[in-house]
């Protein structure tokens, strides 16, 4: 067999009729289309040396993939072909195999592409408010702001790709631009680039049209960080995934950061295929639970300091972190539209203002609790069985507690007071009514009382 190894000419002149070909079309027929333009098809083919089939990988992650999956089955297409095939070398194309020895020297970036697609003015994509300053921290989040500022501030890659779920609206988004605006500061050379799945899937979309794929494809693999927000969005695009794989992939070969998020974890993604998914939880996983009372206040005291002309009451900003439970961004939007009501009307702030207000809102958020919930809660914290509570002794140990679950049945829930009353054992709404208006009094003079109920509600509400 040939002795030099190089170039291809100079290979074994018995390969020259290359099995490649064959090769392909057996792998496609064994694995599918699929299979082949995603792994086989992006390896190139340099001839045989001395019995060893040399190909080379665009990325080390394609190149590891087919080792682990398909090189038995490879090796087998190549012995049909010619029986003195020994075995097969994948090594990394030139250019990625350069690429991995040192990281890529580039030109000085422009401050920040914070989005790619948008060409110009890219800063106007990231929201100034959305930084690391303005994000509250608590026990739900403290791992994904932990690891986004890791990330924002070195420059090793130590878990890749960065994976952040939560529901939405609980800060996703603004802990990305955070890094963005963080690594701007820091590091102004960097290449950065935060765009939303579904922004990548059209752009995508229009570089196929205008066949202009590669200049796609450049300007995503130059980055320092990529960040995809929203990844859920291109569930069941297949020819999409099939570029942003391939786009991950380069770039996590390249040592780059990637960032990506989602509505929910990597292992419950629907519509994704398979590959992502477990490529997508190889860095770190980061959920961000919902949120708990003192973190939602803690987030209402922060934006509330940051208006300058409305002054909010205390009262009000933990009426509507009790109340508002959903998510951050009602919780945020509850607090504008108090401030905006307050300020269109010139006067200050109160509780009625705001219960007028959110109304609506509240309703939704009061959805969850329920009049039985209430009474059971009230029922336990002062030591009373529920019948005893809805009995109708009138013992002052009994009547109390009675009418702090009928006022919190009406503070909490919107149900009527008729309903309540029938909940109590079928009692008229004006002995509701007469419960609420005797606890309002009460809470102003008793502050034990007063306490009570607060530290109920707190429990309640989670
Ligand atoms: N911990 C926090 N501290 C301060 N503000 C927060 C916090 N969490 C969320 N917010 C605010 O809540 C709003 C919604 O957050 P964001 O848009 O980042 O949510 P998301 O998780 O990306 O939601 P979606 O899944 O809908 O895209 C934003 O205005 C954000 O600033």
């Amino acid at each position: 067999m040939g002795a030099s190894r190089g170039a291809a000419s100079a290979m074994d002149a018995n390969f020259d009729a290359s099995p490649w070909p064959k090769v392909c079309d057996k792998f496609k027929h064994e694995f599918g289309q699929h299979a082949y333009t995603t792994w086989l098809g992006q390896l190139g083919y340099q001839g045989v040396d001395s019995g060893t089939v040399e190909l080379t990988a665009p990325t080390k992650f394609v190149r590891d993939w087919i080792t682990r999956h398909y090189a038995p089955r490879l090796k087998d297409f190549f012995l049909a072909e010619d029986p003195r095939i020994k075995g097969l070398s994948i090594r990394l194309a030139a250019r990625q195999a350069a690429a991995n020895a040192k990281p890529v020297e580039r030109a000085p970036a422009s401050p920040i592409e914070v989005d790619p697609s948008t060409g110009a003015d890219e800063s106007a994509a990231l929201d100034p408010k959305y930084t690391f300053d303005s994000f509250v921290v608590g026990k739900s989040n403290e791992l994904a702001y932990a690891a986004a500022k890791r990330i924002a501030e070195t420059d090793e890659v130590t878990f890749n790709p960065l994976f952040l779920h939560g529901g939405v609206g609980l800060g996703k988004t603004h802990l990305m631009h955070a890094i963005a605006w963080e690594m701007k500061r820091q590091k102004p050379t960097k290449r950065v680039a935060y765009i939303s799945a579904e922004k990548f899937m059209f752009e995508f979309i229009a570089a196929l049209r205008f066949k202009d794929t590669h200049a796609f494809k450049q300007k995503f693999r130059a980055l320092d960080l990529l960040m995809v927000d929203d990844v859920q969005f291109i569930a069941n695009k297949e020819s999409t995934q099939e570029e942003f794989f391939h786009t991950f992939n380069a770039l996590v070969d390249n040592r780059c950061q990637v960032v990506i998020t989602a509505d929910r974890s990597p292992t419950d993604l629907e519509g994704i295929q398979e590959r992502i998914i477990s490529r997508l939880g190889w860095g770190l996983v980061a959920d961000i639970h919902p949120t708990d009372y003192e973190l939602r206040l803690g987030i209402l005291q922060s934006k509330a300091e940051q208006a300058e002309s409305v002054i909010v009451p205390a009262e009000v900003l933990e009426f509507l972190a009790r109340r508002i439970t959903s998510n951050v961004r009602e919780l945020e939007g509850a607090l504008n539209r108090v401030m905006a009501y307050a300020t269109l009307v010139g006067r200050p702030i109160t509780m009625d203002m705001t219960r007028d207000v959110l109304q609506d809102l509240i309703r939704a958020n009061d959805r969850k609790l329920t009049i039985d919930e209430i009474q059971r809660a009230v029922a336990d914290y002062f030591n009373l069985r529920l019948a005893e509570m809805l009995s109708e002794r009138r013992a002052r140990n009994i009547a109390r507690p009675r009418q702090v679950a009928m006022y919190l049945s009406k503070q909490l829930t919107s149900r009527s007071l008729p309903e309540i009353g029938r909940r109590f054992g079928g009692r008229d709404h004006t002995t509701v009514m007469h419960a609420v208006r005797k606890i309002e009094d009460l809470r102003r003079d008793d502050s034990q009382l007063d306490d009570d109920i607060s530290r109920l509600t707190r429990l309640l509400e989670g």
